[in-house]
């Protein structure tokens, strides 16, 4: 039974974030993956998390050779996950993988009970549509379809939000997750060389410090060779936005001790959600936006 159904307070358990290295070799993606969760487990790890498109290259050339039917009972990456999740007896955050869904692909995140069920689907809300002449350009939505709901995962260890990369630069959606009782949001995601350095870890300092929660991110490991160069550099935050755990570049995984009951510690400390203006900002203000006018 999940923590919020048994009304008990939740365990501090061990996380683990895998840095993967990722090349053209799904099978040889899927063995990496399943080798580095089991030595997260067996270092103690009960919540294992993969990074954004693990088992592919980071391009819209690979995302529909690469796709797999989630449902089929026939999609390799999900069930090497969800037969380890049980074996293991963990929670795998299980990254993302590119979904076949009829004629959309999707780039989806699911999670692996220790009994091996997938107890939550998520698929990237805000597609990676970024421009800057002369440094990144990408499409996501070249082939790719946002999906359209979020997702609030009930674990035995608390209440965590999922989001992917790019998700992170919307605070609006934190703050959803923070007011439907997220303790801790975790987006697999593969930021670049080009908007890692600045924005990597502000993001999930601010998204971390507004929402007085933990942040996870967990990135593929840097390939200079590859068409798109991850920044690797997994991080937790803590509820007031301190590092918890990081690394560099590198393949390796990155381990931190957590106990959610720190960020009701920080809730209590400085009362943020109780200070709120309602009266004068309505987040569903932002329903009627309209976006920057240029
Ligand atoms: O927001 C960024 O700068 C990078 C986002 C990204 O790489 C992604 O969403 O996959």
């Amino acid at each position: 039974m999940s923590s919020a159904a048994s009304g008990v307070e939740a365990e501090p358990f061990k996380l683990a974030l895998c840095q993967l290295k990722v090349t053209e070799d799904k099978e040889g993606n899927i063995a990496n993956a399943v080798e580095a969760v089991k030595e997260a487990a067996s270092n103690g790890a009960a919540v294992v998390v993969l990074p954004e498109m693990w088992n592919c290259p980071y391009s819209n050339d690979s995302f529909p050779k690469y796709a797999e039917v989630l449902d089929s009972g026939d999609s390799p990456s999900t069930k090497a996950l969800a037969e380890l999740a049980k074996d293991l007896s963990i929670y795998i955050i299980g990254g993302s993988i590119p979904e076949r869904l009829k004629d959309r692909l999707y780039n989806t995140c699911c999670v692996f009970s220790p009994e091996g069920e997938v107890v939550a689907k998520y698929r990237k809300c805000h597609l990676f549509d970024i421009d800057i002449p002369g440094k990144i350009t990408f499409k996501e939505s070249d082939t790719l379809t946002g999906g359209d709901a979020l997702t609030v995962v009930d674990t035995r260890y608390g209440k965590f939000g999922i989001g992917i990369c790019y998700d992170m630069r919307f605070p609006e959606m934190a703050m959803i997750y923070a007011n439907r009782g997220v303790q801790m949001i975790v987006y697999p995601g593969a930021f670049n060389m080009v908007t890692g350095p600045v924005h990597w870890q502000l993001l999930q300092q601010a998204r971390a410090v507004d929402n007085q929660l933990y942040v996870a991110s967990c990135s593929p490991a840097r390939d200079e060779t590859a068409s798109y160069t991850a920044w690797g550099h997994s991080q937790v935050i803590g509820p007031f936005a301190e590092v918890v755990a990081s690394t560099e570049e590198k393949p390796g995984i990155v381990y931190a001790d957590i106990d959610l009951k720190e960020v009701q510690e920080r809730r209590q400390n400085m009362p943020l959600s109780k200070q709120r203006r309602a009266d004068l900002y309505d987040l569903m203000d932002c329903r009627n936006s309209v976006g920057f006018k240029f």
